[in-house]
């Protein structure tokens, strides 16, 4: 904890927004920043939900369901995620593990895996990889000059390289976090950019922790949705993924991790059995409600109500994209993710942050936070009502054009 420089981004940004409507309490604050669903849960899924929670209150519910559950979830979720989201892979049920989320999974991920890991990320990345990665012990202190934590290898994504890294700095890494569509920079890999990741992880003997945070925002047909749809993937990468995105569960708190049966460590022993083991010690397992919920989500009605959610935030995304190119500025992601990535041309990401949120009273995220080669970049969240997004467009060109 000692090695931790600065407190976690996102209550750092929460903290800067509360300080400034206290200066200005007039001001109608508009969050373009941490990446939280503003929109109601669909009916379809609150209807599993309020059915989940109602059962608890009949003795035959509260029996099948009530008590503590199974860690790796119930059995039907489980089976319901695996024929719905991976068909075609070879995932199976007993491949699924159900959780409260994937930041909790990434955490407990980094425990399992014990101190001293030799660790990769793409950079800029989500900062629960790093942080968690320094609260476990996996680094060996901070490198001021280059904004980094040692024993950790970063992995520049920018404009240079079309926001794919170099690969080959990970050639020694013993986990490579990679997420996509990438948050922040909003970039999909593709099938091919995917495969050479998976054949060099097979090579390396490199475990990919693969972050599907938003892979129902693909909308590419060359970019897949899970790691799994590239051969061999089984035997090399796991897959987190949550609803928290794809129907607005960022509250209710529902995720799964897939180990896959083949994927094994060096010494021939099962990561799936020691990530039991792990549930199984530290988890009680994800909330009967929220886990009703999910079902619900995966019925013909969940699925179309989260298409047509997801749509509504890649709508969002597409006003906020468009309005900073009619700026001027040059703009990344937002297309197959719920992100809009605007460059500053090197200006100080913090700066600039700073000033959109004294000159329109909106809140972004300064590109610095998700890393240093984040800096000259600010990220734009189109988890907004369209009402605040549309504002948001009229407030920006207004005080923001060049
Ligand atoms: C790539 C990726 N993987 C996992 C997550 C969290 O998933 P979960 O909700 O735990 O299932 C996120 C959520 N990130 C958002 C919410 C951040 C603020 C929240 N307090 C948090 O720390 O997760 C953001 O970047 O604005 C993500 O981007």
């Amino acid at each position: 904890m000692a090695q931790l420089k600065a407190g976690y981004l996102f209550p750092e940004i929460a903290r800067i927004r509360n300080a400034h409507l206290e200066k200005n309490p007039d001001a109608k604050i508009i969050s373009l920043g941490i990446g939280d669903t503003t929109e109601p849960i669909p009916k379809p899924i609150t209807d599993g939900m309020v059915a989940a929670a109602a059962a608890l209150g009949t003795k035959e519910g509260y029996s099948a369901k009530g008590g503590y559950g199974p860690e790796a979830g119930q059995m039907e979720l489980r089976k319901t995620i695996a024929e719905k989201l991976y068909k075609g892979t070879p995932i199976t049920y007993e491949d699924v593990f159900a959780s409260d989320g994937s930041k909790c999974d990434i955490s407990r991920m980094l425990q399992m895996f014990g101190s001293g890991r030799k660790i990769a990320v793409q950079d800029p990345s989500y900062p629960a990889y790093v942080d968690s990665s320094v609260i476990m012990g996996h680094s060996t202190g901070f490198n001021d000059a280059v904004k980094q934590y040692e024993n950790i290898t970063y992995m520049p994504c920018g404009a240079e390289n079309d926001f794919f890294p170099d690969l080959s700095a990970a050639k020694s890494a013993e986990l490579i976090f990679f997420c996509s569509p990438n948050n922040p920079t909003g970039a999909a890999a593709t099938r091919a950019q995917l495969t050479e990741l998976v054949n060099q992880a097979l090579e390396s003997g490199s475990i990919i922790i693969y972050d599907a945070a938003y892979s129902a925002f693909v909308g590419n047909p060359d970019c897949p949705k899970t790691i799994y749809e590239i051969p061999g993937a089984e035997k090399c990468a796991i897959e987190t993924c949550s609803f928290s995105k794809y129907a607005g569960f960022t509250g209710l708190r529902l995720g799964w991790t897939v180990f896959p049966e083949a994927l094994k460590f060096s010494d021939g022993s099962s990561v799936r059995q020691d990530w039991t083991r792990m549930m199984g010690t530290s988890f009680n397992g994800a909330s009967t409600v929220a886990q009703g919920a999910g079902l619900a989500c995966l019925t013909d009605a969940g699925l179309a109500a989260m298409g047509d959610m997801v749509a509504f935030y890649k709508e969002n995304a597409a006003i906020l994209k468009r309005t900073w190119e009619e700026m001027g500025y040059k703009v990344y992601g937002g297309t197959d993710a719920p992100y809009v990535w605007v460059s500053f041309e090197g200006r100080d990401s913090w700066e600039v942050f700073t000033e959109i949120l004294d000159k329109t009273d909106i809140v972004t995220t300064p590109g610095a936070g998700f890393g240093p080669a984040g800096n000259g970049y600010v990220r734009c969240s189109a988890f907004g009502s369209r009402e605040n997004i549309n504002e948001a467009a009229r407030r920006l060109k207004e005080s923001f054009s060049k």
